[in-house]
């Protein structure tokens, strides 16, 4: 019988992409070198711009280069786990959930993820899950007092009918086989459903004494930014059972202390509260993290991650399993790239190869030792907690770790734990436990491990790349640079990796000198590259083929995307965000490193409602709202109608070739354009470009017109 519990090999693309990296590093320094000749002979403002333009799509090709070297692929096998540890020898794991927000994250939701995780096929006594509640809500609590009675039906349920979908919103939506019991659970969750959602006052529903308790604590001055500690066990393994006698899992709802003088640092130090609080409680040597929307999508995904944890040969310096985000519910083109195929499957199979993938924020499963301040780091020594999670030792404990002061002068969030210090916690805490020597390895099944919800409309998708762009930055510049102390610290490739994703927003500046410049000269007749009958033509032509190709392949024929999703969305999200996201995440960071502002944690909404989701069926882009995001990206939309229609006049004045490039990029931008003419002129419904945008828009490109043929008139 075999006893292998996982296996890896590299992708066969490998030689392949060394092969064209090599060439397509030829062609990029014959370009640079003549850009760098022309700019010694004839220096002008347009050469500079775009040396520097192509300078820094250079640094970017080459740095992602870094993930094309070797990439893997790895397989598990979970059937054999049984061969190698019994079952009672199997760790215990705790959950984090972490929700911030019961108005834009709804607690059904909530209760949907860790109802899928209860109903994990892992022995129940090892199983405890945690809800972290940055919210401190009421309702959310009140909605896990329900979810821990219905979990006793519904555990059961799902065990001795092998259910798949164990979110009990997609099994019923998913239309299931009938059972004896599905009608009377079906209504049952209704009905918990309903009685959540309602927003009813709920005291007089709760009976027992110590729940009703519990919501004795929301005090008139408790807000969610102010207010103490409130930890609840709503299900103990010691005592709770289920309808057919079984031992339940752990439940537990924390809402750490809040004071509004004191930075919380967000989702990280909402982790550090429960890796403390839940190591006084169970103490499980595996924990897993999750974001409220990840439901499990596969109940077999804890003993997939144990193919790595109880390896007798397994690298003693693993230090996390990360299960790629996947998504559900993403429409078929996939119109705001919500997907992150690139980065959450192929780029972080390059990571790979190297040290590991990256922490995605959820679907990360940690050995413990490696996030707290415990030494001894092996899964299997470590003993479960057997004290009794309600005592009055461990409550008093507990509420003291998660007081907002109990951080000060200690190393969390510096050296132990989630790192503090950026608004994405995820990459720069797997940075840093790179850096530390680390290691982490992706598990990425055909059947996604979790799924979880993306942004509805196009202002929340902007808003959230704008909010990880800044995030990144604040990790570049940083007493850890990933460029400067990385290279030192971790296999240079590696660091690479994380340079390229933390200096990301600066793409915004080729993309928007490509957006601008050769417009703005067209609009004046003003030719700014070769000619298409001079050699520097080719070498342009295969840089742009060479690049989209590559990026084509990569999406479509090894990734295994559908070619509407790549070209419709996958390019045109890159260059919204670089129009947008990209130059407000540095703009935001830079005022905030003036000291001029500071940044918050814009939670992504969770709901959609019935217009926005017929929108998002329909793959229409929503604008709708005014936001400063969308100005660039209308801005540039119009400029690059307005040359493309003075490109064609020069075309029929018979000088194509010198304007042939310029009018190419024009042609590119209006085809990518086309959803942004449609929100300004077409539509009707609320999602259409707001008309102060397309107005203002408008104006700004009467007005670049006008300043550019002055300046260039003189
Ligand atoms: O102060 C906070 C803010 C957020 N969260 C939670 O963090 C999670 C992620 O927030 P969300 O608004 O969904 O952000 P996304 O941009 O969708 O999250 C991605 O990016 C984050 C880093 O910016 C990672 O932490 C996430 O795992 C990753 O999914 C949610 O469960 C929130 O409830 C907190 O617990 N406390
Ligand atoms: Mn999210």
């Amino acid at each position: 019988m075999s006893t292998q519990l996982h296996s890896s090999k590299p992708l066969s693309k490998k030689y392949l992409n060394r092969i064209f990296s090599l060439f397509y590093t030829l062609a990029v320094s014959l370009l640079l070198l003549r850009h760098g000749h022309s700019l010694i002979h004839s220096p002008t403002p347009i050469s500079v711009a775009l040396y520097l333009a192509d300078f820094v799509f250079a640094f970017f090709w080459l740095t992602s280069q870094c993930f094309h070297w070797n990439p893997i692929e790895r397989k598990v096998f979970p059937q054999n786990i049984k061969q190698v540890v019994e079952e009672s020898e199997y760790p215990a794991i705790d959950v984090v959930i972490c929700t911030a927000d019961p108005i834009k994250e709804p607690p059904v939701g909530v209760v949907n993820t860790a109802l899928s995780v209860l109903a994990y096929e892992y022995p129940t006594e090892k199983l405890s899950v945690y809800i972290s509640d940055d919210g401190g809500s009421e309702t959310t609590l009140y909605a896990f007092m329900e979810c821990a009675m219905f979990a006793k039906h519904w555990i059961p349920y799902c065990k001795k009918h092998g259910v798949v979908d164990r979110a009990p919103e997609v099994y019923f939506a998913n239309d299931p086989t009938s059972y004896p019991e599905t009608d009377e659970i079906k209504l049952m969750y209704k009905n918990m459903k309903s009685r959540i959602e309602s927003g009813d006052p709920f005291l007089d529903r709760v009976t027992t004494p110590e729940f009703r308790d519990a919501f004795s604590q929301w005090t008139p001055d408790f807000t969610r930014r102010h207010h103490p500690t409130v930890i609840q066990i709503l299900l103990d393994n010691n005592d709770d059972k289920d309808v057919e006698g079984g031992v339940m899992p752990n439940l537990i709802y924390v809402s750490r202390e809040k004071d509004s003088h004191k930075p919380h640092n967000f989702k990280a130090g909402a982790l550090n509260v429960m890796l403390r609080v839940s190591g006084l409680m169970t103490n499980g040597p595996v924990v897993l993290v999750l974001d409220c929307d990840m439901y499990s999508n596969d109940p077999e995904t804890p003993l997939r991650a144990l193919c790595y944890f109880v390896d007798p040969d397994a690298d003693p310096k693993l230090g996390f399993v990360q299960f790629p985000q996947r998504f559900s519910g993403i429409n078929k083109n996939d119109i705001y790239a919500s997907e992150f195929k690139p980065e959450t499957q192929i780029l972080s199979l390059g990571m790979d190869g190297l040290l590991g993938a990256q922490f995605m924020g959820t679907g990360g499963f940690f050995k413990r030792c490696v996030i707290s301040d415990d030494l001894t780091c092996s899964v299997a020594t470590i003993q479960i907690n057997s004290k009794l999670i309600r005592s009055n030792d461990v409550l008093v404990s507990a509420h003291k770790v998660a007081s907002c002061n109990y951080e000060d002068h200690t190393k969390w969030g510096s050296e132990i734990g989630f790192r503090y210090g950026t608004l994405t916690e995820d990459t720069y805490t797997s940075f840093r436990l790179h850096c530390e020597g680390w290691k982490s390895v992706l598990c990425n099944p055909k059947r996604a491990a979790f799924l979880g919800g993306s942004p509805s409309n196009l202002n929340d998708a902007l808003t959230q790349a704008k909010r990880w762009y800044m995030g990144y930055l604040e990790i570049f510049f940083n007493k850890y640079c990933p460029l400067i102390y990385g290279v030192r610290s971790m296999k240079p490739l590696q660091a690479l990796c994380y340079t390229h994703y933390t200096l990301r927003s600066f793409w915004s500046i080729p993309i928007i000198i490509y957006g601008f410049l050769p417009q703005i000269t067209l609009i004046n007749s003003i030719p700014i590259f070769t000619k298409v009958s001079e050699d520097g033509f080719l070498l342009y032509a295969f840089l742009f083929l060479g690049a989209y190709g590559k990026d084509f392949l990569d999406f479509v024929v090894f990734g295994g995307g559908s070619s509407r999703r790549w070209w419709k969305n996958h390019q045109r999200m890159w260059l919204m965000w670089g129009l947008s996201s990209y130059p407000f995440a540095l703009l935001e960071w830079s005022l905030k490193s003036f000291g001029l502002s500071t940044f918050g944690f814009n939670v992504t909404s969770k709901v959609v409602d019935e217009e926005g989701n017929r929108l998002y069926e329909q793959g229409v882009v929503e604008f709708g709202v005014e936001s400063v995001l969308f100005y660039p990206i209308s801005v540039a939309s119009v400029i690059n109608l307005w040359s493309f229609v003075k490109g064609v006049m020069e075309v029929m004045k018979g000088r194509l070739d010198e304007f042939f490039v310029q009018i190419f990029i024009c042609g590119f931008v209006v085809v990518n354009s086309w959803p942004i003419y449609e929100g300004m002129v077409l539509r009707k419904d609320r999602g259409k470009m707001p008309l102060k945008v397309s107005l203002a828009s408008i104006g700004i490109v009467m007005a670049i017109c006008l300043l550019s043929s002055l300046v260039f008139a003189s």
